[in-house]
């Protein structure tokens, strides 16, 4: 067997910059320490005013620096990836494993069945023998609509493959191909011939789909397709009886080829079966019940997630995928080939940081030097034996030989079905190991992270791929409220993995590299850095008030330190911002989003975590959602920023902003009385601080003062924060 370089299906480099982040992370951890050396050496004496302040903020940063180690461990060590697919056909063509794609959905209004399908037929098309594909719909919204919209792909599938293939179409989705190909010309006939009667197609689907959004479903589709007849005894989306149909599988004798006779990939739509009293473990538990359903339809070795509405925008990435997975030297050690997650709805300056480009730029490289990213739910290859039996052993060898290849016919095709049926019903779990040992891990938010870090701890590895040519594309959320949820939900998730039982043996685990667990760390104490970023934000400026100093003196030399930790993270999250493409205005922006999230959802996080913790869960998944108004993504478009509502996030945020601002404005009014000769020189720099937060938040400011559209501050919120800003304040002034 050769091992040799040329040989590899995949090529591993190493960060070019690699030392200059280095250099930086070492030279501003020793500013670190010396901001830590001040507060400890110029502790205000018993009975001097602020000593409680100074102490909380020794301890913020003290947090603040060690989260900083987190957070550098996943820049020291950097790598890229690099497949070559054209090694892989000739070499095992004929051995390509079965691959099996999971799409999941949970609710047809804010995840519309149009968009769904979409994701469904862009990978039914995908660039790999149809016989070795099959693609399941998990619909937890268990929606007839769904479902019609299904069987409607099926048949447009028969057209839009052979399309795609002939024409070499990428991507593949037919929603997001027509809008590319809407702006160009072609010369060539046929192909224009082709494309205007697969657009009409197309468009015929979309308005019948969309009617039955609308309307329902027609009864007369109701009556020719047996499948229907599933949701007679359907009473809700939270109670109703497995719901499965094959709808299309290599081995039917009709039906199952395209209009050039080619066989096209099975497909499976399936809503597991649901009840009031048994928990439905969100998508781990839909995550599970395919696992077991997939297993006897098709058990293909390989299993794509993808969420609904991350369709696939490169027809060949299963092979790159299975570069890593194939690769005869490392290959095997491989549980799972992570993709970064795309947006395509994000404006140029990204203004709720929805891109999260630090992470799928940054961090996951960083994680990968290591040992493997995080599994982060979606535009993920998973190997089908890491999930079901998790334990990694020198012994594992790789056989993609296929021991599913029992003979189905049309006969038998409703008893597999009956049987795949059993094997997603609720009792079926009861007394087993699923969602502790087996399959996606139950009781954490973020499902998707304890399972990957369950694999790494049992001594697989994973991969990190970010092709030039990405490989996925979904919608990331386009008001701040939705983007503001969805984070808590994350944090919460991280909290909840920190404190799960599982955890300490995890992490305590000697399989998991040190710096692996560091990078690990980054996140799962998301929730609790909201803590040290509060206190910042708030205790700083009030104590302007009183005029106590809590940072050195502008002539003190022990300012250089904090200059230094300042100007350092601020040209490095720059520097790094914009050589991933970003624009200054959209640093600036990710710079707000980071203060937001911390102080609002992270906290709310931070809460809902801990009661959780001590037995008062908050059971509920924020689903989120895909679909806006207009008049709100017109906002978007004009990058102007959305509130609207009440909530309790916003309170948050105005309080702080409001609070920042009164601070601000009573100093300044000291400054021109003339009151404030004594404060110049040692309180610059918490003004400067008080200062920067309030410029942080003019968008607030104008929402709250300034706008007069629907996206404004709703008055209720604005008073309310008002009112507590001002009598902090006062309060602090008058009697502190
Ligand atoms: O009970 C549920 C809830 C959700 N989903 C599906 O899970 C996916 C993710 O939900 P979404 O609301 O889009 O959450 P996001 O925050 O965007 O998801 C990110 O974070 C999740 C939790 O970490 C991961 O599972 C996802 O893959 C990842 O994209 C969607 O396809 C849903 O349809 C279900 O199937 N069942
Ligand atoms: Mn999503």
């Amino acid at each position: 067997m050769g091992s040799g370089e040329e040989n590899s299906l995949f090529e591993t480099r190493k960060d070019k910059a690699r030392h200059i982040r280095r250099l930086y992370a070492v030279s501003l951890s020793v500013a670190i320490c010396f901001v830590w050396a001040f507060r400890l050496t110029h502790i205000p004496a018993k009975g001097e005013a602020g000593k409680w302040a100074w102490l909380g903020l020794f301890v913020a940063e003290v947090w603040g620096g060690i989260y900083w180690i987190f957070y550098q461990a996943l820049r020291w060590n950097m790598v890229y990836r690099t497949t070559f697919p054209n090694r892989l056909t000739p070499r095992y063509e004929s051995r390509f494993p079965g691959v099996d794609i999971f799409v999941f959905t949970a609710d047809a209004v804010v995840e519309p069945p149009m968009m769904v399908i979409n994701t469904v037929l862009s990978v039914m098309a995908y660039d790999y023998p149809a016989e070795k594909l099959s693609v399941y719909l998990s619909d937890d919204g268990g929606s007839d609509v769904t479902f019609y919209a299904l069987l409607q792909a099926s048949s447009f599938a028969k057209h839009w493959i052979p399309f795609c293939k002939r024409f070499k179409v990428e991507p593949r989705s037919p929603a997001a191909y027509f809008n590319t190909v809407a702006s160009t010309k072609s010369e060539d006939h046929n192909y224009v011939k082709h494309l205007a009667t697969i657009h009409k197609l197309y468009e015929e689907m979309k308005r019948r789909v969309e009617e039955a959004t609308k309307l329902g479903v027609p009864s007369e589709a109701r009556s020719k397709h047996k499948g229907f007849s599933q949701w007679d005894s359907y009473s809700s989306p939270r109670d109703h009886d497995t719901i499965l149909q094959i709808l299309m599988h290599k081995k039917e004798s009709e039906g199952s080829k395209d209009v050039d006779g080619c066989t096209l990939p099975t497909l499976v739509y399936m809503a597991r079966e649901k009840r009031p009293h048994y928990h439905t473990n969100f998508k781990a538990g839909a995550i599970n019940a395919l696992l077991r359903v997939s297993s006897t339809i098709s058990n293909g070795k390989i299993i794509l997630f993808l969420d609904c509405d991350m369709y696939s925008t490169h027809s060949k990435s299963v092979k790159d995928a299975l570069c890593f997975f194939m690769d005869e030297d490392k290959g095997q050690e491989i549980a799972y080939v992570q993709f970064p997650q795309c947006f395509h709805n994000i404006g140029k300056n990204d203004l709720y940081a929805n891109a999260i480009s630090d992470i799928v730029q940054v961090e996951l490289h960083g994680f990968d030097g290591f040992g493997g990213p995080l599994f982060i739910g979606t535009c993920c290859y998973l190997r089908r034996d890491a999930l079901w039996w998790k334990k990694f052993s020198r012994e594992y060898k790789n056989d993609w030989n296929d021991q599913n290849e029992n003979e189905v016919t049309e006969v038998n095709l409703h008893e597999l079905e009956e049987e795949s049926k059993a094997l997603a019903n609720c009792s079926y779990e009861k007394n087993t190991l699923w969602g502790k040992k087996i399959g996606s891990i139950y009781g954490c938010l973020v499902e998707d992270v304890i399972t990957g870090l369950q694999m790494h701890a049992h001594g697989w590895k994973s991969v990190y791929y970010n092709p030039s040519i990405s490989a996925f594309s979904g919608v990331a959320p386009t008001s701040l409220l939705h983007t503001l949820v969805q984070l808590k939900r994350w944090g919460e998730g991280h909290m909840q993995l920190t404190l799960s039982k599982f955890r300490p043996k995890w992490y305590g685990d000697q399989k998991i590299n040190i710096c692996l667990l560091l990078g690990y760390w980054h996140h799962n104490f998301f929730a609790i850095t909201s803590l040290s970023v509060l206190y910042y934000s708030i205790i700083p400026s009030l104590y302007i008030l009183k005029g106590v100093s809590l940072f050195p003196k502008i002539s003190s030399l022990w300012c250089i330190p904090f200059i230094c930790v300042t100007v350092g993270e601020i040209a490095y999250s720059l520097i790094e911002g914009l050589s991933m493409g970003g624009s200054i205005q959209g640093w600036w922006n990710g710079t707000r989003m980071w203060l937001y999230v911390k102080t609002s959802s992270f906290l709310f996080s931070l809460i809902d975590g801990i009661l959780g913790f001590f037995g008062h869960p908050n059971s509920s998944y924020s689903l989120t959602s895909k679909v806006i108004d207009d008049d709100v993504a017109q906002r978007y478009k004009k990058e102007v920023m959305e509130f609207g509502t009440s909530s309790p996030y916003f309170t948050v945020l105005a309080t702080l902003a409001l609070l920042n601002l009164f601070c601000l404005l009573l100093t300044l009014k000291d400054l021109v009385l003339q009151k404030g000769t004594f404060a110049a020189e040692k309180m610059t720099l918490q003004v400067l601080l008080c200062g920067v937060l309030v410029v942080i938040n003019i968008p607030l400011y104008q929402a709250i003062f300034v706008r007069k559209d629907k996206g404004r501050m709703p008055t209720s919120v604005s008073i309310k924060s008002t009112a507590v800003a001002f009598t902090a304040c006062v309060f602090f002034k008058l009697f502190n």
